[in-house]
């Protein structure tokens, strides 16, 4: 397995390109499920996710044909995509496939929406929680799906096609909200979607759907309203940039000093985070291409958080910022509301010499002068990235061990960041 170096102590100064969104790509890639036609996407970040995503979709009979890169786009990033369903030739998503990813598990909604059945495994995906399908499974049986748990596999079927129907979300979905705009955009009549995930990827995914042919209203907002129709057919979308790669990267930079733009990135999807990590010290401006962070001299300060559906503090983003938190001038407390084990990267950081105290859902950060570098684990992604952002500031080396957590969301992460001045390397490991 690869592992990461880092010999921490480099400020960042230049220019990080900020790949498109994998979880935006993700439902993005699985709504071609739902046309016999050709969907294309481009700015698809090259990931991990995206490549075991790819396989799935295969296995169900996508023909997936990768086109060149948009017109502009750095060498390594930004490719189009075509994703062609003509037939759904196998509608069983098989554990092996989906036991490594919680998205995988969407393609339920598209199977049953086009088709009528599908048999997918019980999902996996990053281990922060217990990561319940109830409210996935509530939304597809409102919509007249008949749904069975089947050693191990959700077993669903709408023999008479999907109904539009009004769904109350009792807790916020991201997963919840993809799968029913998939479902209620080929489900007769009208659908109502009540305390829906308001996140830019949501926003990303109708926009999709929209151009081709959905009728979906309301995305970004707690309300949507979907008018069913009978088909989509094929479109064209790119990819909208990854706010959290942006925001991890933010951080990375207040956290080392330094002066970077990051191409591509927009405030408009970050506003939570830009106002924490300003409060923190760095300062955060829009610059012409991105968004450009500066921290010079000035020591980091405390910052209370608090995870939350968009627009709140992301939870995606909450190891880095409490990786940030490790080296400031006092103590800060970070509470997670949405995944009730996501601090696994506590235990990690304090191998680096933080001084982190658990509190129930909070962690109460005091500040420490110095991190020293040290061997550290991932356990899940975005875990693995605060292990970086702390090996940046640390004293000595760092090495970061089961790197392939990183792979999944972070495209060449290595090269990002060396190309500002850190140093980074990606060691090869043997097996
Ligand atoms: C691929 C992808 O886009 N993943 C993101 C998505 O995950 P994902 O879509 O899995 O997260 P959800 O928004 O569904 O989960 C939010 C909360 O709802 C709970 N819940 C969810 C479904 C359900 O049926 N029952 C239930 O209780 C979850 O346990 C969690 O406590 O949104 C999360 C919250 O922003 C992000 O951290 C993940 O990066
Ligand atoms: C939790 C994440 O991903 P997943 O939902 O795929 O586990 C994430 O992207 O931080």
């Amino acid at each position: 397995m690869d592992k990461i170096k880092i010999v921490g102590g480099h400020k960042l100064k230049g220019t990080i390109p900020i790949s498109g969104a994998k979880n935006a790509a993700l439902p993005l890639m699985i709504a071609s499920l739902l046309t016999r036609e050709t969907l294309t996407l481009e700015n698809m970040p090259l990931l991990a996710d995206v490549t075991q995503l790819e396989r799935i979709l295969t296995n169900h009979g996508v023909d997936y044909a990768i086109a060149g890169k948009r017109a502009g786009a750095s060498p390594d990033t930004g490719r189009t995509v075509h994703l062609t369903a003509r037939e759904i030739v196998d509608t069983t998503a098989p554990y092996e496939m989906v036991s490594r990813m919680r998205a995988s598990f969407w393609v339920l909604a598209p199977l049953l929406a086009r088709i009528g059945e599908a048999r997918v495994s019980l999902p996996g995906g990053c281990a922060i929680g217990t990561r319940p399908v109830d409210l996935l499974l509530m939304a597809m049986e409102k919509l007249g799906a008949e749904i069975a748990i089947e050693n191990g596999y959700v077993v669903a079927q709408a023999k008479k096609g999907l109904v539009g129907a009004e769904i109350n979300f009792e807790k916020v979905t991201v997963g919840g909200t993809h799968m029913a705009l998939m479902a209620a955009s080929l489900a007769k009549g009208t659908t109502v979607l009540r305390n829906a995930a308001r996140e830019p990827e949501i926003v990303d995914l109708a926009e999709c759907l929209n151009a081709m042919g959905a009728r979906i209203k309301g995305a970004g907002q707690s309300t949507i309203e979907i008018q069913g129709v009978s088909s989509l057919h094929g479109g064209w979308h790119a990819v909208l940039p990854d706010r959290i790669e942006a925001g991890t990267y933010a951080m990375a930079v207040a956290m080392t000093g330094g002066d970077v733009v990051l191409s591509g990135a927009r405030a408009d999807l970050l506003q939570a985070a830009i106002d924490a990590v300003r409060l923190a010290g760095a300062e955060v401006s829009e610059s012409e291409d991105g968004l450009r962070v500066v921290r010079n001299g000035s020591g980091l300060a405390p910052v209370d958080v608090r995870t939350a559906p968009f627009p709140e503090f992301p939870t995606d983003l909450q190891a880095q910022f409490m990786a940030l938190m490790t080296r400031a001038n006092g103590v800060s407390r970070i509470t997670e509301t949405i995944f009730e084990n996501r601090f696994m990267h506590v235990q990690e950081l304090a191998r680096l010499g933080a001084r982190i105290r658990l509190e129930g859902d909070s962690a109460i950060v005091t500040g420490a002068e110095e991190l020293q570098g040290a061997q550290v684990m991932a356990t899940d992604l975005r875990a693995s990235v605060s292990l970086v952002i702390a090996g940046l500031a640390a004293k000595g080396e760092t090495t970061i061990n089961r790197v392939y957590h990183l792979d999944r969301g972070f495209e060449r992460l290595e090269k990002k960041l060396s190309g500002c001045g850190a140093e980074v390397e990606r060691v090869a490991g043997r097996d």
